[in-house]
């Protein structure tokens, strides 16, 4: 994708044009990051330390104005899935404002925020970058809501990774049926569950890549396993599935009221 620079923030924070949409480039010490204005979307991290994106973009993402990025962590809300239209909710779809910077030597804080055209506050995202990853979010609105982080994680080979620390028992939205499942758990074709967030993180353990992530999810009550496998996705070639693997980190059984929900991600180098 062809960017071309719309401004300098400061020395670490730029604007960019990617094709329809606007994108905060991140370049720090710590790692580089970028933020697209609509939908508040982290679709790439790269800490220092790392020799790999710790996202999966789609390499054909399109950048449309409207429609949602194939990839990073698109925020799902006020409602998941088609319990609502659109799909997954409007602030992904929607322009949000860079609201605060904060650019330490070893930590980086971007805080962006969603506002009603009456200007009340809807929702605010803090992104803190050391060299971990943390997002937290916050739901200003006296509705309660539903909201994912809808993590796509970019992996080495999708027959060849390890989800640790997930239940043994999952809603499969495939079958509409809970379903006794293997943990740690494999995919070899088109998953979707839902699982109870029981425990505080779950592991993708990536042989290939030789690295661990590890997704912190911090109030969640469920966890969101996807990979559409063949399955026709817009913006998704028909090899896209390979490489990639959602954990979402998500208030979908527990209606989210005015708080905090996020996920802390840190990546293990396991090469001996
Ligand atoms: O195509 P999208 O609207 O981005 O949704 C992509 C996917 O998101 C979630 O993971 C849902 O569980 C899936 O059922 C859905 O297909």
């Amino acid at each position: 994708m062809k960017s071309t620079l719309i401004k300098p923030i400061c020395n670490e924070l730029s604007l960019y044009q990617y094709n329809e949409i606007a994108v905060l480039e991140l370049d720090h010490p710590i790692g580089t990051a970028k933020i697209a204005l609509q939908g508040a979307h982290l679709f790439s991290w790269k800490p220092a330390h790392c020799q790999q994106d710790v996202f999966w973009l789609s390499e054909m993402e399109p950048f449309k104005r409207g429609s949602a990025i194939r990839g990073g962590v698109p925020i799902c809300f006020p409602w998941f899935g088609n319990n609502g239209t659109p799909a997954h909710g409007f602030a992904r779809i929607s322009l949000w404002d860079v609201t605060d910077y904060d650019i330490q030597p070893n930590k980086v804080t971007l805080t962006f925020s969603l506002f009603a055209t009456d200007k009340t506050p809807i929702a605010q995202i803090n992104m803190i970058f050391t060299a971990q990853c943390e997002l937290i979010f916050t739901n200003y609105q006296q509705e309660n809501a539903q909201l994912a982080l809808h993590s796509y994680f970019n992996v080495g080979d999708i027959e060849q990774i390890q989800l640790h620390n997930l239940p043994t028992t999952t809603f499969n939205s495939l079958t509409q049926q809970q379903e006794n499942v293997p943990s740690p758990r494999t995919i070899g074709e088109n998953i979707d569950c839902i699982y109870t967030a029981e425990n505080g993180a779950t592991f993708i353990e990536d042989q290939i890549n030789q690295r661990t992530i590890i997704v912190e999810h911090i109030n969640a009550s469920d966890i969101v396993v996807w990979n559409p496998w063949h399955k026709p996705t817009s913006s998704m070639s028909d090899i896209g599935y390979k490489t990639m693997v959602c954990v979402e980190s998500a208030r979908i059984k527990q209606p989210l009221k005015q708080e905090s929900v996020g996920v802390k991600i840190q990546i293990k180098n396991t090469a001996v």
